[in-house]
């Protein structure tokens, strides 16, 4: 299916699902985040589903829900968590990539408490920033286009004018 969707990808906090709704409605069109979609079929939180459940279990959870995303959706802005590209390598198939790109210091500067309570793998700071390492060159490779996140309002101009250039 040619879907036009427009998908995010990047580690936890680089911004997917702010730079997500934000381009939505520069676009007018629909936005859909893979974990909100997640804690909604399955009325719990992410936080929840990694203590009672444990992370394996939530990657069967994305997989399910990028199935769905792949044969449902069209024309959508849509963030997925920091996981799912590599659990789920064939996000291609589903709408064109991009890469939100952030260093891992600038990452930790913009997270408060209440955003690292959010995100399981983020309680070990030295283990996130492993597992950044890690997935940087995963992300790079599955993206069609990388953008270093550090400017908000630059980062959804960039992405605005590269649609506008493939019209
Ligand atoms: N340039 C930026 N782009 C997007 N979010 C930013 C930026 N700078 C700071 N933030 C903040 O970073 C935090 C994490 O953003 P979020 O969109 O939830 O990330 P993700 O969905 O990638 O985990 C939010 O509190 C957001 O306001
Ligand atoms: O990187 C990961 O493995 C995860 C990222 C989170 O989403 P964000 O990238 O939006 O924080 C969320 O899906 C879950 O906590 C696991
Ligand atoms: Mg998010």
């Amino acid at each position: 299916m040619k879907s036009n969707n427009i998908i995010l990808t990047g580690f936890m906090g680089s911004g997917k699902s702010t730079i997500g709704r934000i381009l939505a409605k520069e676009f007018n069109t629909y936005f859909l985040d893979t974990d909100v979609l997640i804690e909604s079929f399955e009325n719990k939180t992410i936080s929840d589903i990694f203590k009672n459940e444990g992370e394996e279990a939530f990657r069967k959870m994305e997989k399910k829900c990028f199935e769905w995303i792949k044969n449902s959706v069209t024309n959508t802005i849509i963030s997925v968590g920091g996981g799912l590209p590599v659990y789920v390598p064939e996000i291609k198939e589903a709408g064109r990539v991009i890469y939100l790109r952030v260093e891992f210091e600038d990452i930790l500067k913009r997270m408060n408490d209440e955003e690292i309570k959010k995100r399981p793998l983020f309680q070990d700071v030295k283990k996130a920033k492993e597992l950044f390492k890690k997935r940087d060159k995963i992300y790079a490779e599955l993206a069609d286009i990388i953008i270093e996140n550090n400017d908000l309002n630059k980062t959804v101009r960039l992405i605005k004018d590269y649609y506008a250039g493939d019209k």
